[in-house]
């Protein structure tokens, strides 16, 4: 089959890929020039394991094309997949602009019956708001169908999460169009679930809001447990062999972050205002998630009193491991913290880069030994597995003062402080 790719990020590269070793051809546009310019090459820009040499594989195959001339790539594809980007607005609803965009220019190229799928993720009822946009602006009187079809990717496990997805979900009223995607993702042995588009769409929110309440909840539980000295881990594990609730999305930290649940969350909360509906649990859990990097950073307080001229390591920058994407990055907000108490901070991350506000006060060194190196303590902020290797007895002299604040709990407790270290995680670790 023909498909194209509207948006070459995260989402449009990954599902370009996937249909590309389904076998399909596919074809990925951008409004980014630089963007195709250097997919063309091979090169991606974003840091997302196993997805380079996919890319190389299919750009050798032809199986993968990245285009400059859009009107042809819309006037020759009938199947089309609008990736964009979808972010905040300040009022936390979602901005739909770069929908909007993609769906008229779809629109006046429309030279015969099209499936137009929305990857991207939108609230209820914006595949309605898509067909008005290109019923408003198609010049003639050719027909087409809008389809939702939402993705559940996780960054750093894109490869997996597209190749072996828990499930599909496809919005459609359209049968013909239904067989099509069913054919479309044959290779894939997922449930395939088939909903009205507005379902859909809500699946993808609710999804995210769901798995973010278990954050924000475990985190919670996770404060009462250092009032009680008891260990969260312990509690997290009991609980989730439950298996009506399970173990995953259970662990405690500094919150989380990323370009998808702090959003996400957000633009359920406006969907819900916007209909009268009190949706008071979900501002909780960004409230909660809000709180979180303060809480460990009020730690670091209590036991250093003055951070003025301290000077502290922070492991990890990216908002989990296994990325180099910063969006909404916990570690950052602590950062901030630290420079706003007069610490001198001193960072590491395998793949991540500090932000440009940041550069001209923080310091980024390329080992995590470096970062450590003199310092008053350390701060891990993301869970890079690569942390668990430091050669924690051997550093430990080489610092001023041995301390170490687990955001993550990712250190084992009672070995970190038999080696000397004051230890402390989230809820009693
Ligand atoms: N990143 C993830 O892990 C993830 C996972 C699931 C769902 N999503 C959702 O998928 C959507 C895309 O996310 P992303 O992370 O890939 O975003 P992104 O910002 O990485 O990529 C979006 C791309 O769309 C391009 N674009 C914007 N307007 C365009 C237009 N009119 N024509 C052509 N290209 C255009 C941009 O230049 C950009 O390259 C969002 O709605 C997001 O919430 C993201
Ligand atoms: O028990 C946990 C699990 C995760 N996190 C944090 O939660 C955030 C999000 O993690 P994760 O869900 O793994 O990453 P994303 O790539 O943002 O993926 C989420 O957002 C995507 C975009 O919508 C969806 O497609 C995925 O299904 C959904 O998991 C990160 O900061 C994690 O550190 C925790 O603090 N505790």
């Amino acid at each position: 089959m023909n498909v194209l790719i509207i948006g070459a990020g995260y989402v449009g590269t990954t599902t370009g890929l996937l249909f590309a070793e389904l076998g399909h051809s596919v074809t990925v546009i951008d409004v980014d020039q630089k963007k195709i310019n250097d997919l063309q090459k091979g090169k991606l820009f974003f840091y997302e394991p196993g997805l380079d040499t996919l890319l190389t594989k299919h750009l050798a195959s032809g199986k993968i094309t990245f285009e400059n001339d859009h009107q042809r790539a819309i006037k020759d594809n009938n199947l089309i997949f609008i990736c964009v980007g979808t972010p905040q607005n300040q009022d936390g609803s979602a901005n739909l602009h770069f929908l909007r965009e993609a769906s008229e220019f779809i629109a006046s190229n429309l030279n015969e019956y099209k499936i137009i799928v929305i990857k991207s993720t939108v609230p209820a009822g914006t595949s309605k708001q898509v067909k008005l946009w290109i019923e408003n602006t198609k010049k003639d009187p050719v027909s087409f169908d809008v389809l939702s079809n939402p993705e559940f990717l996780r960054e750093g496990n894109a490869l997996h999460d597209a190749l072996y997805p828990d499930r599909i979900i496809l919005g459609s009223e359209n049968d013909k169009a239904t067989a099509l995607l069913q054919e479309l993702y044959k290779g894939i042995k997922s449930p395939f679930f088939v909903t009205t588009p507005s379902a859909a769409e809500l699946i993808k929110y609710t999804a995210n809001s769901f798995l973010a309440t278990k954050i924000s909840f475990i985190n919670e539980i996770a404060i009462l447990c250092d009032k009680l000295h008891i260990n969260v881990q312990d509690v997290a594990k009991g609980v989730g062999l439950d298996l009506r609730i399970g173990q995953l999305f259970l662990e405690a930290g500094i919150g989380y972050g990323g370009s998808c649940f702090p959003k996400d969350v957000l633009a359920l909360i406006d969907t819900a205002k916007k209909n009268n509906i009190d949706l008071s649990i979900l501002e909780k859990v960004h409230a909660i998630n809000e709180n979180q990097p303060g809480y460990l950073f009020k730690k670091v307080k209590t036991r250093l009193i003055s951070l003025a001229a301290k000077k502290i390591a922070v492991l990890g920058l990216s908002f989990k491991a296994q990325t180099d994407d910063i969006r909404q990055s916990p570690s950052l907000k602590i950062i901030q913290n630290l420079i706003n108490e007069g610490a001198i901070v001193e960072v590491h991350d395998p793949v991540a880069k500090l932000p440009g506000n940041l550069v001209d006060t923080v310091c980024q060194k390329d080992s995590a030994e470096e970062a450590i190196t003199n310092a008053d303590a350390i701060l891990i902020c993301t869970d890079w597995p690569q942390y668990k290797n430091i050669n924690w007895a051997g550093i430990k002299n080489k610092m001023n003062s041995p301390i170490i604040f687990d955001g993550r709990n990712m250190l084992n407790t009672a070995e970190m402080r038999s080696i000397g270290y004051i230890y402390e995680g989230i809820g009693y670790n």
